[in-house]
């Protein structure tokens, strides 16, 4: 299935502040790795896997914006855009704005409490699961309901190596979540297994190795080349899996699916 996603090249990324557990100023990325990972990325989403990659400009001092996930949540022809818990990132959003409204999007909301876009929630057929406390606040989900229309699952994230939702559950695809259950509360747990009729749960090597922030079309799955046992679960569902190496990113507590925003449409 085709995809079209927007990144944005890290040519001004870096470690330059901390603000999550992963980020140390003084265990700084190697700049030409960097980019030769995201390149990578880059290639094999638009040659192996076909899919529409478009890009946003990167700005300079604002060295987390390759994370792209953070610069929205897009649902058909609607976007939420992001409101950062950080100073260090709220700048970001008036270029993701633009962004959207250049591509011909209209219908933009930006919701009054804390919001890290699709970092925090993932569509799964028509629900969407958010994540919360750490970088988006409970209520928004009550905005994102309202705005998309769709059931929204709040589910608490209770360890902060695993601050966005996207860094501790990943769409596999309509039948099929991955989770690290250490990550949720047992309410939480409850709330995706009562949904979803195959819930894969990851070992801690995997998720520490950022394995489950993966970004799937259904029949292709890239993930870190460290999680070796989720890799051969997903190759025993059938799926080809892209495992890929993405440690300048991790650095910054970052995976592919940071990386990577979903368009779903391609375009309003
Ligand atoms: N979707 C994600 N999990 N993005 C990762 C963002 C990493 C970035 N350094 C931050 O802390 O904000």
């Amino acid at each position: 299935m085709s995809k079209a996603v927007l990144m944005c090249p890290p040519e001004h990324f870096d470690i330059e502040y901390e603000i999550n557990p992963w980020m140390h100023v003084d265990d700084p990325v190697c700049r030409e790795l960097a980019r030769s990972q995201w390149q990578g990325l880059y290639q094999l989403y638009t040659q192996t896997l076909g899919w529409d990659v478009h890009l946003i400009d990167p700005i300079e001092h604002l060295p987390d914006m390759v994370f792209t996930a953070n610069g929205g949540l897009v649902i058909r022809d609607r976007v939420a855009l992001p409101r950062f818990r950080q100073p260090e990132r709220q700048g970001e959003t008036e270029f993701f704005e633009q962004w959207f409204r250049r591509r011909g999007y209209r219908t933009l909301c930006l919701p009054r409490h804390d919001f890290e876009g699709e970092g925090d929630a993932l569509l799964w057929n028509d629900t969407l699961f958010a994540g919360y406390p750490w970088r988006s606040d409970k209520p928004a989900h009550r905005e994102l309901a309202e705005f998309f229309g769709l059931e929204v699952v709040s589910l608490q994230l209770t360890d902060a190596r695993f601050y966005h939702l996207d860094t501790a559950l990943t769409i596999v695809d309509e039948q099929t979540v991955a989770l690290y259950p250490d990550a949720f509360t047992a309410e939480g747990l409850e709330a995706v297994h009562r949904r979803v009729p195959r819930v894969i749960e990851a070992a801690e090597a995997d998720a520490v190795g950022y394995g489950l922030n993966a970004v799937s079309d259904g029949r292709h799955i890239v993930l870190s080349d460290r999680a070796r046992g989720l890799a051969a679960t997903y190759r025993e569902m059938g799926l080809q899996v892209h495992p890929m190496p993405i440690s300048e990113f991790q650095k910054s507590g970052g995976g592919m699916k940071c990386l990577t925003l979903e368009l779903r449409d391609n375009g309003a």
